[in-house]
């Protein structure tokens, strides 16, 4: 790497981060880009941010520019804003008196960079660089790299001891690189794993949905089997009981649904994964869109098995084809097209030696599928909104008050448009809502 070469990081970025470093330097302090930004670019992947190190005191980098936001003074870091870019700039220093396992309750700041090194989780992400490319790299950071190796700085159970959350990061960094975890590094992870209780749920979510989303989260979900750490959440995380087969198509899909593929291969009701959801703080989006899926799988199953049990006998071939494609439209009714269209992702990867269902049961699912694949595509009508009818016209049509039968009038037509028994016209509309209330 020379000057100019960030190859990875956006250019503008990277040429402001310069204009930081070499203003600090200019006024006579050290300064360096460190951690992530620096592992990244050896690695060839993409930077999104970088963060700067120098000895400069933090009243000292304010003093320097015009925009400074004193992000968290107290441990020495501020966010100068340069070029319409921001850059976190702490201060060379380190840290003591982890009490709590996740903070430390004492920062000293020093005059050396390597002494700052010394204080961070892994080898890789403790390599520090100059203005014109010059690393500092005290503790085999590269070569660490090139052999493809997650390593502690130093004690590995020290490092552990201090923040339990950089557990979590080891594997995800396994994980998303596919690199190895050093032996002393994995041994030191067994000792402190307990240590594991004392992180915000918050914190475990974010690291286990960064390894989720790489490019072979079953390597991770294998070792955090191994190390045992998921017994040592502050919730519980069952994955433990997931079945191993069905996760194998799980990189074909979006980030989210890999989550729903997890509930889901480890058999759990859509009430128990909504409360591990709220647990596990994740945003409302995102829970309902889970909880939807496994509703649905649930239902999908329960009433396939229903009408299927009811009109059949076991392993018959006929099926009330009808009563089922009504079922499933109350369901895309209740769930919307987008969990339809989730769901058909999800069924897609798996295998159907997983589902464990009665063939003639798995039939009828499957077809389901095909019946998704077609409403996803289809102009269907499953909202109330895309009825072209009002309640307003409704009220007036039929002169009477508004009250809970217009509700259910509205239901009831979304349901005979949604099945295709009537035309979404308002006409039509009217009519079938006067014969209905006639006949009642
Ligand atoms: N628990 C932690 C978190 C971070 N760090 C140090 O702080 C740097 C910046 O941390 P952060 O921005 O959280 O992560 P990155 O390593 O940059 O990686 P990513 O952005 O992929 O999370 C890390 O490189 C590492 O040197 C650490 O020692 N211990």
């Amino acid at each position: 790497m020379n000057t100019n070469t960030w190859q990875y990081a956006d250019q503008e970025m990277a040429l402001h981060g310069r204009e930081v470093i070499h203003t600090l330097t200019a006024a006579g302090h050290e300064a360096y880009w460190v951690g992530g930004c620096v592992r990244d670019e050896l690695l060839g992947r993409a930077i999104h941010d970088m963060d700067l190190t120098t000895s400069a005191e933090p009243e000292q980098v304010i003093a320097l520019f015009p925009h400074v936001i004193p992000t968290g003074i107290q441990h020495g870091t501020v966010t100068v804003m340069q070029g319409g870019h921001a850059f976190e700039v702490t201060t060379f220093r380190t840290e003591s008196g982890y009490a709590d396992h996740r903070r430390p309750t004492e920062v000293a700041f020093v005059k050396d960079i390597r002494e700052d090194l010394m204080r961070r989780d892994f080898t890789m992400n403790a390599i520090a660089m100059a203005e014109h490319g010059e690393r500092v790299d005290p503790f085999g950071g590269e070569a660490d790299l090139r052999a493809a190796l997650v390593r502690c700085v130093g004690r590995a159970e020290e490092r552990f001891e201090e923040d339990g959350l950089r557990m979590l990061r080891c594997i995800r960094f396994a994980s998303v690189f596919r690199f190895r975890v050093a032996f002393n590094t994995w041994k030191g992870m067994i000792r402190r794993r307990e240590g594991l209780r004392y992180i915000a749920m918050e914190r475990v979510r974010v690291e286990l949905e960064k390894m989720l989303a790489g490019p072979d989260p079953l390597r991770g979900l294998e070792m955090l089997g191994r190390s045992g750490l998921l017994g040592c959440t502050k919730v519980p995380v069952p994955w433990e009981q997931c079945e191993a087969q069905a996760l194998k198509g799980i990189v074909q899909l979006q980030e989210e649904l890999r989550w729903g593929l997890l509930l889901m291969s480890c058999r759990l009701t859509s009430v128990v994964a909504d409360e591990l959801l709220r647990a596990w703080t994740f945003s409302n989006a995102v829970r309902l869109r889970l909880v939807h899926l496994l509703e649905w799988e649930t239902e999908l199953i329960y009433s396939t098995s229903v009408i299927a049990g009811d009109s059949v006998t076991e392993e018959s071939d006929i099926i009330n084809d009808e009563a089922l494609r009504r079922s499933w439209i109350r369901l895309l009714i209740r769930l919307g097209k987008d969990t339809a269209s989730d769901w058909l992702d999800l069924y897609n990867t798996l295998p159907a030696s997983f589902r464990g269902l009665p063939p003639w049961v798995e039939k009828h699912v499957a077809k389901t599928a095909e019946m998704a694949s077609l409403w996803t595509k289809q102009a269907v009508v499953v909202r109330i909104k895309d009825l072209n009818i009002t309640g307003n016209e409704l009220v007036q049509a039929m002169n009477r008050p508004g009250g809970p039968w217009l509700g259910q009038m509205m239901e009831q037509l979304l349901q005979a448009v949604a099945c295709g028994d009537i035309p979404n016209e308002t006409e039509t509309l009217l009519q079938e809502a006067k014969r209905v209330m006639s006949s009642e």
